[in-house]
């Protein structure tokens, strides 16, 4: 590992990464195709955050948060701090004093594939963080890593520069090249889903509005009445 701090990236407009995280990660993860998703282990340490900001990446080793201390001075607004880890650590890398400084920096949030701590102290302030962990244990802060260059976290490659999306369903990755796609096709996706919310409101079913009736005796499933059912038992 070169250990490198890259230096003002390019970096998706902070604005349309503000637009992808109203939108949230189930609508822009399925409008991408299902992709960028980080995966349910990823879980937000307060309930009710939702954001989208363009990353800033932390690689640091295991129990040690020295590489955080150098992208802290690489964030800026509307900006993501995305801490990986070279190898699996549930470590508390990451607390309020961390925040604070991101914080003050206008930075969006931050996830983790390691662990947070102070969550109580990061729900009061109402600092977003998505991490794998919660744990108290402490780091040090004598390894050097990168910063700024391509991470992986949940199986997906993070760049520096590309929209993070989180909220209470977890975390997603837009690619920078990405973006316009996503911005398109997410506000198609939440206008169906307007439609389909006001039909389920009247009572249409979604058997009927999807079509998937007129598909159901291609799967073989049957329509039996109760007391035949029985019967037959
Ligand atoms: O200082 C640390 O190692 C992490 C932490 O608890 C904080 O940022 O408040
Ligand atoms: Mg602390």
């Amino acid at each position: 590992m070169r250990n490198v701090v890259v230096t003002d990236p390019p970096r998706a407009d902070p604005g349309d990464a503000e637009t992808l995280g109203g939108f949230g990660t189930a609508t822009v993860h399925e409008a991408l195709g299902r992709v960028g998703y980080l995966g349910p282990t990823f879980r937000p340490a307060w309930a009710g955050a939702r954001i989208g900001g363009t990353a800033v990446t932390a690689l640091c080793w295991p129990g040690d948060n020295l590489m955080i201390h150098v992208a802290v001075e690489q964030c800026r607004p509307g900006d993501v701090l995305v801490v990986a880890t070279n190898s699996p650590s549930t470590d508390g890398l990451f607390g309020e004093l961390f925040a604070t400084a991101l914080a003050q920096r206008g930075v969006r949030g931050v996830v983790l594939g390691s662990g947070v701590r102070d969550v109580a102290e990061l729900r009061e302030m109402g600092f977003p963080a998505w991490s794998t962990a919660v744990s108290a244990q402490g780091s040090v802060k004598a390894t050097a890593g990168a910063v700024n260059v391509p991470v992986v976290l949940g199986g997906q490659q993070i760049c520096p520069g590309d929209v993070v999306v989180a909220d209470d369903d977890g975390v997603m990755v837009v690619p920078r090249g990405d973006v316009p796609r996503a911005l398109t096709a997410s506000q198609a996706r939440l206008d169906k889903e307007a439609a389909s919310r006001e039909a389920f409101q009247r009572g249409e079913l979604g058997l009927d509005r999807y079509g998937l009736r007129a598909e159901l005796p291609g799967f073989g499933i049957e329509y039996v009445p109760h007391a035949q059912w029985v019967a037959e038992q």
